[in-house]
């Protein structure tokens, strides 16, 4: 009989916050030393794990947190950029992440290879996957083909999924109906209450980014409103002579 309860490195995630610290190419916080502060940070914010990108943030974090890793490499520009290769999961489970998220759209791969080879490569290395998905079909594609932990992730960035303003949650209450594997929240969840919402639907746990960690979109939310307040009224204006 299969054994029913999650992974340990998983148990530590129930009902959890995961906070995904990561910076984009050129930006100034794209450092390893600051992603390391950052999550530092958000562990003394209370999360019970973090999400992080690229092999020197994973390292320098792994070094620095004891708590569950998930690691992920974008390499690409577009289409299935997160963790791609089978190469790319041996490197990323080698920094000591102990979940390797990678794309599991059905969207075509970079080397033509399927995903199974990369859930393989993971199960190797004695890594988990956590397969990001954008679709119900992809949620149940990915538990079939043997993912530990199935997240909401690529929903809005696939052709064939919604672009929501916020978290897909009808798509977390979906696939967390029918999956026997954890499900997690990931993507536009921004604020405490729509943590709250996706754990209420079903989430195993919640991923949170840019929300808490990415200080650029932060300011341009405050930046766009303000702007928006101090735009002088037609009333305002001076009368044109
Ligand atoms: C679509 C994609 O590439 N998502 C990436 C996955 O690792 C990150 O850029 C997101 O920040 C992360 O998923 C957390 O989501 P949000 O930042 O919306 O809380």
């Amino acid at each position: 009989m299969n054994d029913p309860r999650p992974p340990a490195v998983l148990e530590r995630l129930r009902g959890r916050l995961v906070v995904s610290c990561q910076a984009y190419p050129g930006e100034p916080l794209r450092d390893p030393d600051a992603m390391r502060r950052m999550a530092l940070a958000a562990l003394e914010g209370g999360a019970a794990g973090i999400r992080a990108q690229g092999l020197a943030d994973l390292r320098a974090i792994r070094a620095a947190a004891d708590v569950p890793l998930i690691g992920l490499w974008k390499d690409g520009a577009a289409g299935v950029v997160i963790t791609p290769t089978a190469a790319h999961v041996r490197e990323v489970a080698a920094t000591g992440a102990e979940i390797v998220a990678l794309d599991a759209t059905a969207r075509p791969r970079p080397d033509g290879r399927p995903y199974a080879e990369s859930f393989a490569a993971a199960h190797a290395a004695g890594a988990l996957v956590m397969a990001d998905v954008a679709t119900f079909a992809e949620g149940l594609r990915a538990a079939e083909a043997g993912a530990d932990v199935v997240g909401t992730t690529l929903s809005g960035y696939t052709d064939d999924s919604p672009r929501l303003p916020g978290p897909d949650l009808e798509l977390v209450a979906r696939l967390a109906a029918a999956l026997d594997v954890p499900v997690v929240a990931e993507g536009r969840i921004h604020s405490p209450t729509q943590a709250r919402a996706a754990l209420e639907a079903g989430a195993f746990a919640v991923v949170v980014g840019t929300a808490i960690t990415h200080p650029t979109s932060l300011t341009r939310w405050f930046a766009a409103e303000v702007d928006a307040a101090h735009r002088p009224r037609p009333a305002d204006l001076p009368a044109s002579s």
